[in-house]
């Protein structure tokens, strides 16, 4: 596949050469590498830009690297040219001891022989350059740095890196503004951009507005590189305040009616701002088929699943069924892969929905297509229900058969989130019970999958939500 490579001249080919052998050991060991269990074969330059001169006393570039991975028998023989990562790159003679943990290693080949390579976004003067080009709405070789102009960015805003478990990585720049790079990139316009813009054109406070925003154009195609966010200082996300709540046996269903309220004001921001379709007959059997094409798949990947097939299948049938009746649905833009981690809670009590990005592993194309908004509603009964199954491996404890420490917690939450969702839509979630069940079977099989394979400690927690969901359908 020919790509088209911008390369600072004073680097030249051999960029690529002297990262090669470090890049191969430290990208897998990355959170959000995306490719794991599958060995690195080599990598290709996408595109190369300095951002501070390679030979400087501190230099930084900005790199897009393909990694190439053999795809694994069961992924069958499609063509992959492999996953484009972003990667910020310091360069410097020695590394002072406090960026020890951020050391990729000391390239002994190549034009950078000699030198010391780190991951530049755990040193503030990195960081402060990607807030200057932002600030002054910098076009750097093919990066472009953009800016809402109504909002102004201080120049002396000071970065810390996000140390969190993340899929990609944040900045955050003197607690009013979060920079979160994406690592994975792909061409066409990320929804985790699109959709806060859209939504912050029609005012809607339940999602921090972007202020700024890193974009490239390689071959035709716009690549969203990161997007600058508001930060919601002193928040907390909803995930560690449902279970610490949980601990101390507190009740949880005043937060989660605020959350069905705010969820709802951000679904319809966003019927308004985005078109809606309506889902016929034809639609909606592409969406039963894709829901029992993952089942399909989950139990080649879990056999645990098997006895509880018939009565998962026949979730998706009774909607199949509905359709076949005539029945339609609306279908609009929508989070895509809202839980309880994705919700922030504000000191004031006001609550906001970040990462709007959708299923990493799903293409961009399909995670950008309108879908009922029973699935975001889903996706938050079902993290109502993980949170209450959860607390042996929250807390970090060997595993074993979860007990619901509240066994009505989850119900309890589950139905204040529908009243909240109701008071502001107009529309209870549960009136169309069948579509609901349909997504939330869909979520629970998809976390059997996830959890396999990275926290297999967790399995349980959904396996357990599978035999209920399988037995409601039955009955
Ligand atoms: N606007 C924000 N205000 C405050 N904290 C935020 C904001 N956006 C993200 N965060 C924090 O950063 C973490 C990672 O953000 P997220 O968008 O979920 O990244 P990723 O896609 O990498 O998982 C969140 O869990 C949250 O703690
Ligand atoms: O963090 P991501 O948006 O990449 O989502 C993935 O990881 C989540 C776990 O961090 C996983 O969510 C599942 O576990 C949560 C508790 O840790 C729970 O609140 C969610 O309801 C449950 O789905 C998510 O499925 C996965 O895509």
């Amino acid at each position: 596949m020919s790509e088209a490579v911008t390369r600072p001249a004073t680097t030249g080919p051999g960029l690529l050469a002297s990262l090669d052998p470090l890049l191969r050991e430290w990208l897998p060991r990355q959170r959000w590498f995306a490719g794991k269990g599958r060995p690195v074969t080599g990598f290709s330059l996408v595109a190369a830009t300095e951002l501070l001169p390679w030979n400087a006393k501190l230099g930084l570039l900005h790199l897009l690297v393909r990694a190439h991975q053999p795809l694994l028998p069961a992924q069958g023989a499609l063509a992959h040219p492999g996953d484009c990562y972003q990667l910020l790159i310091g360069v410097r003679e020695t590394l002072p001891p406090r960026l020890a943990p951020a050391l990729i290693g000391h390239p002994e080949q190549g034009p950078l022989a000699g030198r010391t390579v780190y991951e530049a976004l755990h040193d503030p003067r990195p960081a402060d350059v990607l807030l200057e080009a932002l600030r002054t709405r910098a076009h750097i070789g093919e990066l472009r740095f953009e800016r809402d102009p109504r909002q102004e960015l201080r120049e002396d805003l000071v970065p810390r890196l996000v140390t969190a478990e993340q899929s990609n990585s944040s900045i955050v720049y003197g607690d009013t503004f979060i920079l979160k790079l994406l690592r994975r990139v792909v061409p066409g316009i990320n929804p985790d951009l699109e959709l806060p813009l859209a939504l912050a054109r029609e005012d809607c406070p339940g999602v921090p507005a972007p202020a700024g925003w890193m974009l490239t154009d390689l071959a035709g195609d716009t690549y969203v590189l990161g997007v600058l966010q508001h930060f919601v200082r002193g928040a907390t996300d909803g995930w560690d305040l449902a279970l610490r709540g949980l601990a101390k046996g507190e009740d949880f269903s005043g937060e989660a009616r605020a959350l069905g309220r705010a969820t709802a004001a951000v679904h319809t921001a966003l019927a308004r701002a985005l078109p809606t379709v309506t889902l016929g007959r034809g639609q909606m059997e592409t969406l039963v088929d894709g829901m029992t094409g993952r089942l399909d798949a989950a139990v080649q990947a879990v056999p645990a699943l098997r006895p509880y097939v018939p009565g998962l299948r026949s979730a998706f049938e009774a909607l199949a069924e509905l359709a076949a009746e005539g029945e339609t649905w609306t279908a609009q833009r929508i989070h895509g892969d809202l839980h309880l981690g994705q919700c922030l809670r504000a000191p004031s009590g006001r609550w906001s929905l970040i990462d709007f990005e959708g299923e990493p592993s799903k293409p961009l194309t399909e995670r950008r297509l309108p879908q009922p908004t029973a699935r975001d509603v889903a996706g938050m009964l079902r993290s109502f229900d993980y949170a209450a199954h959860s607390l042996p491996q929250a807390l970090g404890s060997a595993g074993g058969t979860p007990t619901p420490v509240t066994p009505d917690w989850a119900d309890t939450c589950r139905a204040a989130y529908c009243t909240g969702y109701a008071e502001v839509s107009g529309r209870d979630p549960r009136s169309d019970p069948v579509l609901l069940r349909a997504y939330e079977t869909d979520k629970a099989i998809y976390e059997v999958v996830y959890e396999a394979r990275h926290r297999p400690d967790w399995l349980p927690v959904p396996l357990n939500a599978v035999r209920r969901l399988a037995d409601t359908a039955a009955s």
